[in-house]
C-alpha cells in the first residue's frame, strides 16, 4: 500500500508561456514564482509551486502527489514495477525542475501520468498574489477517465485512496480527511479535467464570479453548491481551455471510518449543482 499525504502540485504543457502566465497571475490569482524560457511556476500555499507550465503540447499534463513517508518511495516504485504498472524513477535534474527531493512516475490505466514525490521544497516567502482571489490552495483535480470502476479499483488496490462519494459511476476520491483530491472524470480522453483551488468563503466565490464576468471570461459552471462536498463554486475557462474551479469545500471524513459509507448520486444535474445551475462543459454534454 502506498501512502499518499496530499495533491502537491500540477504540470501543464503549452505553446504559450507568456499567455499562460498573464491568465493565472491577473485572471485565476497566483502568484509567479520563477520564470525561465520554458518554465513558469506559480504558487498558490506555502509550497514552492501548485501550478508548473512547460513549453509543449496542451494536454499534456501531469498530477503530482507527496508521500507520506519519504523514505517509502524506493518500496513505492518496486510495487508498481510488481504489479505491472508503467513507471520509473525521476533524475537529479527532473528532480530539480519539480523542485523536490526525490520523485517516481506512473500512468494510471487511462494513461494519465502521476507522479509521487518526497520531500517537496516549502517557499521561504509567502503566497502573495497580485489579485485577491482568496485562493487558500490547491484543492484537487478533476482527472479524466476512460472506465471509471477501472480506475477506481486502480487507486484503491494500490493507494491509501478512499472514495468519498460517487455521481453515477465516478468516484470522488481521498488520500487525507478532505473529502476529494480526486474526482475521476469519464471522457474520451486522458487528461486534467478542471483544476480546484480552494477559496476561503463563499463571498470570495460570488466576487470572483462578478469579476470573471467583467473580464469576458467564460463561465461554464455555477455560481453553485455541490451536495457531495458541500462546497460553493464556479468554473471557468482558462488558458489552453483548461477549466479552473474555485470552491470552498469544508467537508471532512472523520470519526467512524470503518462504518463510512460513501454516498450514490446518480448521475443527474442536482447530483453536481443542489442550486440549480447547469454546467455548459464538453463532458456532461457527450
Ligand atoms: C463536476 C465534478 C465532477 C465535481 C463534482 C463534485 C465536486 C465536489 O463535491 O466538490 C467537485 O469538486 C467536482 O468538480
Ligand atoms: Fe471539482
Amino acid at each position: 500500500m502506498i501512502n499518499l499525504r496530499d495533491i502537491l502540485y500540477v504540470r501543464l504543457g503549452t505553446r504559450d508561456l507568456e499567455g499562460a502566465q498573464k491568465f493565472c497571475t491577473e485572471i485565476v490569482g497566483l502568484q509567479a514564482v520563477e520564470r525561465t524560457a520554458d518554465r513558469l511556476y506559480l504558487k498558490s500555499s506555502a509550497s514552492h509551486h501548485a501550478v508548473c507550465y512547460f513549453q509543449g503540447e496542451p494536454g499534456d499534463h501531469t498530477v503530482a502527489f507527496d508521500i507520506k513517508d519519504w523514505s517509502q518511495l524506493g518500496a513505492a516504485l518496486a510495487q508498481l514495477q510488481s504489479a505491472g504498472v508503467p513507471c520509473g524513477q525521476g533524475t537529479a535534474e527532473e528532480a530539480a525542475d519539480r523542485h523536490v527531493e526525490a520523485f517516481i512516475w506512473f500512468n494510471d490505466p487511462t494513461g494519465n501520468r502521476i507522479e509521487i514525490v518526497a520531500r517537496p521544497h516549502d517557499a521561504g516567502k509567502r503566497y502573495f498574489p497580485s489579485r485577491d482571489a482568496g485562493i487558500t490552495g490547491l484543492g484537487h483535480v478533476g482527472l479524466c477517465t476512460t472506465d471509471p470502476a477501472r480506475d477506481q479499483a486502480f487507486w484503491l488496490q494500490h493507494f491509501n485512496a478512499m472514495v468519498s462519494d460517487w455521481i453515477g459511476p465516478c468516484p470522488l476520491l481521498r488520500v487525507n480527511p478532505r473529502h476529494h483530491q480526486m474526482a475521476l472524470f469519464a471522457s474520451q480522453r486522458k487528461g486534467i479535467q478542471h483544476i480546484n483551488f480552494q477559496v476561503a468563503e463563499i463571498d470570495d466565490i460570488m466576487k470572483s464570479w462578478y469579476f470573471l464576468q467583467s473580464q469576458d471570461i467564460r463561465i461554464v459552471f455555477g455560481p453553485g453548491r455541490h451536495p457531495t462536498s458541500g462546497g460553493n463554486f464556479v468554473y471557468f475557462e482558462g488558458h489552453d481551455e483548461v477549466i479552473f474551479e474555485y470552491s470552498n469545500s469544508d467537508r471532512h471524513i472523520v470519526g467512524d471510518l470503518e462504518n463510512y459509507r460513501p454516498r450514490q448520486f446518480p448521475l443527474h444535474p442536482t447530483s453536481f449543482c443542489m442550486w440549480g445551475s447547469k454546467p455548459d462543459i464538453a463532458e456532461f454534454r457527450d
